[in-house]
């Protein structure tokens, strides 16, 4: 059974640095279980905040990042390098730093990458990669110990907005047109792939995200407020500010 906590700090940059220290405490209990981690990153303004934290802890060097294989929820469909790919901001806060092996992370492809701007071939080619990578027992995808996904004002999660066609894929990877936020085509896990993870984290800060995150703590639809429906298959972590943290009822909060 899976149970859903919710954990209320301070501010933003408390809560990247609580976040990066549990997110490498996670990478080092699972290198210690079965030598190697698995996480899904995010990409978002708070994403690349506890990256950054990460960085600076120094519980990081315990980590064996060469063990380390990294996936993304979503991706800008942009071309290789561009500002606003996640993938960019991950490697500039982070990933760059670290010495991680470069055939374990697993980016989701640029638009001008092998299947030029052709963002359905580019989903089905990370839907292969991750299905080369399955765990036994699966045909289609590996064992993720932790899948961070920030929450937008309008409850997205990952590229599956509310009420958008993706909130609808069956698949594992979506391509996603017309997205309601620029860039208008993007990458994404599904909401089935998202809820195959052992943890996932919802990762929130600022009065702008109130709304949404009180509405999904409280049970709104998954179409309607995607991020009601992120659920991780053993625990399901929702990291938030005070601010962020403002419409979740009290009886709700396991710290503040
Ligand atoms: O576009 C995106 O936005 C969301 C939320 O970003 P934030 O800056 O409001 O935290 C992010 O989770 C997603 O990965 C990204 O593609």
């Amino acid at each position: 059974m899976s149970e859903t906590v919710v954990v209320v700090v301070p501010d933003a940059d408390i809560l990247a640095s609580t976040v990066a220290a549990r997110l490498v405490i996670k990478i080092i209990d699972a290198q210690a279980g079965r030598g190697w981690a698995s996480v899904v990153l995010t990409g978002g303004r708070v994403a690349a905040k506890v990256l950054r934290s990460v960085k600076e802890l120094p519980a990081a060097d315990a980590v064996d990042w060469s063990r380390v294989d990294l996936w993304w929820g979503d991706e800008r469909f942009l071309p290789a390098g561009d500002q606003d790919r996640n993938e960019t901001q991950a490697r500039e806060a982070l990933l760059d730093a670290l010495p991680l092996d470069p055939a374990r992370v697993h980016a989701m492809p640029p638009s001008d990458g092998p299947d030029g701007d052709d963002a359905k071939a580019a989903a089905a080619r990370y839907a292969r990669e991750l299905a080369a990578a399955a765990k036994p027992g699966s045909s289609e995808l590996p064992h993720f110990d932790v899948l961070m996904l920030g929450v937008g004002e309008d409850g997205h999660v990952a590229s599956i907005f509310p009420e958008h066609p993706g909130g609808y894929e069956t698949g594992t990877v979506a391509a996603v047109h017309n997205s309601p936020k620029p860039p208008p085509t993007r990458i994404s896990l599904t909401m089935p792939t998202i809820r195959t993870a052992e943890e996932v984290w919802l990762i929130a800060a600022g009065k702008d995200k109130a709304a949404p995150v009180g509405m999904a703590i409280e049970g709104a639809g998954p179409q309607q407020l995607p991020a009601a429906g992120a659920v991780g298959t053993d625990r399901t972590l929702w990291l938030l500010d005070r601010a962020a943290a403002a419409n979740v009822p009290p009886k709700a909060r396991s710290l503040r």
